[in-house]
């Protein structure tokens, strides 16, 4: 979290119903995120982990109840929001730009995640655990304090994962929040675990 941020991040979730399709997918949930928390959603595959963290970022809308974010949020998830004809470091900067973040806000999220090398190659030529390095790199960028990771690991080398361990602890340790989709468990100690069972309730 950089120093934009002058007050304490927190989520506030109260009796959240989401439909998708014909199906109840989540089912009266109630969260409390507090600022320097990080949160482990897991659950089986389709149980909703990834509507939760849309919905938070406001890309879905709640069939009913309530979301309360404070602090700015950045989700990164299965799609790769950066422009596969622009180089990696263009496509950073563009979005840390559009998130009010400096261009050393983009160099720290770079080298953070080992990209500087990769830096003048275009988006489209990047491999699926590059392409995972840049998504989460322009969380790291955006300056935001509420990180929404969905599944950050996936197709992440051993090397890359203590990268975004390494991010992660410094974030919550600045009093940032980070909500993480995983089917595996973190290597790092979680503050809550949030599971959601079949029918999208918390268990
Ligand atoms: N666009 C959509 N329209 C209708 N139903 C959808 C849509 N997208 C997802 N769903 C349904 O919503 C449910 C929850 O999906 P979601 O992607 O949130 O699950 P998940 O827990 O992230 O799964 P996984 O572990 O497989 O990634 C699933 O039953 C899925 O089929």
């Amino acid at each position: 979290m950089t120093s934009r941020q002058a007050y304490a991040p927190s989520l506030h979730l109260e009796k959240v119903v989401v439909v998708r399709g014909n199906r109840l997918v989540l089912s009266n949930l109630n969260l409390d995120v507090s600022a320097g928390e990080l949160v482990w959603v897991r659950g089986a595959n389709g149980c909703g982990k990834s509507t939760l963290l849309r919905v938070i970022a406001g890309l879905l809308d709640a069939y009913s109840g309530k979301v309360s974010a404070e602090g700015k949020l950045a989700l990164a998830d299965e799609n790769l929001a950066l422009d596969p004809n622009m180089t990696v470091g263009a496509a950073l900067h563009f979005w840390a730009h559009m998130d009010g973040a400096s261009l050393s806000d983009r160099d720290a999220a770079l080298a953070a995640m080992d990209l500087l090398t990769l830096s003048e190659v275009p988006v489209r030529y990047l491999s699926t655990g590059q392409r995972k390095r840049a998504s989460i790199a322009r969380v790291l960028a955006s300056g935001c304090a509420i990180w929404l990771l969905d599944e950050p690991y996936n197709g992440l080398d051993s090397a890359s994962c203590a990268h975004l361990d390494k991010a992660i602890l410094s974030h919550i340790a600045a009093g940032g929040i980070v909500m993480l989709a995983a089917h595996q468990s973190p290597s790092i100690n979680v503050s809550e675990s949030l599971v959601l069972d079949s029918t999208g309730r918390s268990l």
